[in-house]
């Protein structure tokens, strides 16, 4: 921490307090406010602006306080106006460290204040220190040890923060200490600090932080994602309009009814149109799969959503139209539709005759059970790994459990699901109700 005093002349301080009044042109303050507790608004008592500069991407530097998260503040940073810009340069020239974001605050009197806190740091460059200048009367600046720091030094400290200096706050201070701007009894007038900030987090236009920690650090980042982004919706509609237009009318919203309800064939610009509502609906569960609601029967009397399990069935797709048609799984044995007889799967056991779920996605999704395709998306030509699995309801107490079968011994299969339980087998056809078609495409 450092206090710099007589920062400009009294005539420049004078004068820089003036410019930067209210009153006068160059700042448009604006009011904000803090939710309190019943999310009622708080009026801050104080007003603010916000100047930054824009980086070589022609973005903003943002800066993730409190008061941004509250909707109503539509906080908005402009370009330097001269007096903060000059007063930028002088505390640049003096300490030899840059800044790029300011917040301009105005208390016009004495019970104006601002509260106990600690400036979040998760934007700010690391050993960088927050600059504030003031400008108007003298204000007492509280800092108070936070309870669980464990920093030597005293627990309470009061600065006076005269008009015309500098305060340097490092970051091991604002670490382990809050601080606040605390009310005056006495009548005193009007006060301006400038805050200045160095910040590494930059606001696109379109509303994506990138930066230090965040997803995209940076503008590149961005624009590589939401590339990746719509390669992989254009492979994933194609598959699913030229490769899985069977399984339109299984699906459960009321949109496929809609255009399903006896007309089974669909133009694959219609099919394309209507996956895409679903892709844009984000509608991602388990990781890295998208999920398909699928039709299930409305005339069952057991409590499917809250007593029923959730199960995974790795399978082909094939298969999961053969299950889809019949409207239940099936066992070998069984005839198909088209007569022929379903047979035991190569490398299972003869004579065990089961349906094999799992409560892992990660057991269901091994290529033994969920087949990997590849898929060449025609508008991109790029090939695609693609895979199915069924999310499954299954009735507790119909099925029984047992340890992995693909040999892969005490090598944990799933983070969650012990090996050794990780296997669901039953031969009850109706136990088992496919409620969501998973589907994952994978670059190769
Ligand atoms: O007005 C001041 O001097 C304190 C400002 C402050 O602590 C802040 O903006 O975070
Ligand atoms: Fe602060």
């Amino acid at each position: 921490m450092q206090l710099i005093e007589n920062l400009l002349s009294v005539n420049e301080a004078a004068s820089a307090l003036n410019c930067l009044r209210p009153e006068t042109d160059e700042i448009q303050y604006g009011q904000y406010y803090a939710i309190g507790d019943n999310q009622s608004l708080i009026r801050l008592p104080r007003l603010m602006a916000f100047q930054a500069s824009t980086n070589s991407c022609g973005d903003q530097p943002w800066y993730r306080c409190k008061i941004a998260l509250v909707p109503q503040n539509n906080i908005v940073y402009t370009s330097w106006t001269p007096t903060v810009q000059k007063l930028k340069r002088v505390i640049e020239e003096m300490s030899g460290e840059t800044w790029n974001l300011a917040h301009i605050i105005y208390y016009k009197d004495g019970q104006e204040s601002m509260g106990l806190h600690s400036d979040c740091m998760l934007d700010l460059a690391s050993g960088s220190k927050i600059a504030v200048v003031s400008l108007g009367v003298n204000r007492q600046m509280d800092l108070v040890k936070k309870q669980e720091s464990t920093l030597d030094g005293p627990s309470q400290l009061q600065i006076n923060l005269p008009g015309n200096s500098l305060f340097l706050l490092d970051e091991e201070t604002n670490r382990h200490y809050v601080h606040g701007i605390k009310k005056e009894k006495s009548q005193i007038g009007e006060r301006i600090s400038i805050v200045f900030r160095h910040v590494l987090t930059y606001k696109t236009q379109n509303g994506k932080l990138y930066g230090n920690g965040l997803t995209y650090s940076t503008k590149q980042d961005i624009i590589q994602g939401e590339t990746r982004r719509k390669m992989y919706k254009f492979a994933f509609t194609f598959f699913l309009a030229l490769c899985l237009n069977w399984m339109f009318p299984f699906f459960s919203t009321n949109m496929f009814k809609l255009i399903s309800g006896g007309i089974y064939w669909l133009s694959i610009s219609l099919v394309i149109e209507l996956v895409q509502q679903i892709i844009d609906a984000d509608y991602v569960v388990p990781r890295g799969w998208a999920g398909f609601g699928l039709g299930v029967d409305p005339f069952r009397s057991d409590d499917l959503w809250s007593t029923l399990i959730v199960v995974y069935h790795g399978t082909t797709a094939l298969a999961a139209q053969s299950i889809l048609t019949h409207r239940q799984f099936l066992l070998p044995g069984d005839h198909l539709l088209d007569g022929t007889e379903l047979a035991i799967r190569a490398g299972h056991i003869p004579g065990k005759v089961h349906i094999y779920t799992s409560p892992s996605i990660r057991y269901a999704s091994l290529h033994v059970y969920s087949q990997v395709n590849s898929f060449k998306s025609p508008k991109i030509k790029k090939l695609y790994k693609v895979q199915i699995v069924l999310q499954c309801k299954q009735m507790p107490g119909t099925f029984k459990t047992q340890k992995e079968t693909v040999g892969w011994g005490d090598k944990r299969i799933c983070n969650t699901i012990p090996n050794e339980v990780i296997e669901h087998f039953t031969n009850r056809r109706s136990s088992v109700i496919p409620y969501r078609l998973l589907i994952r495409l994978e670059n190769t």
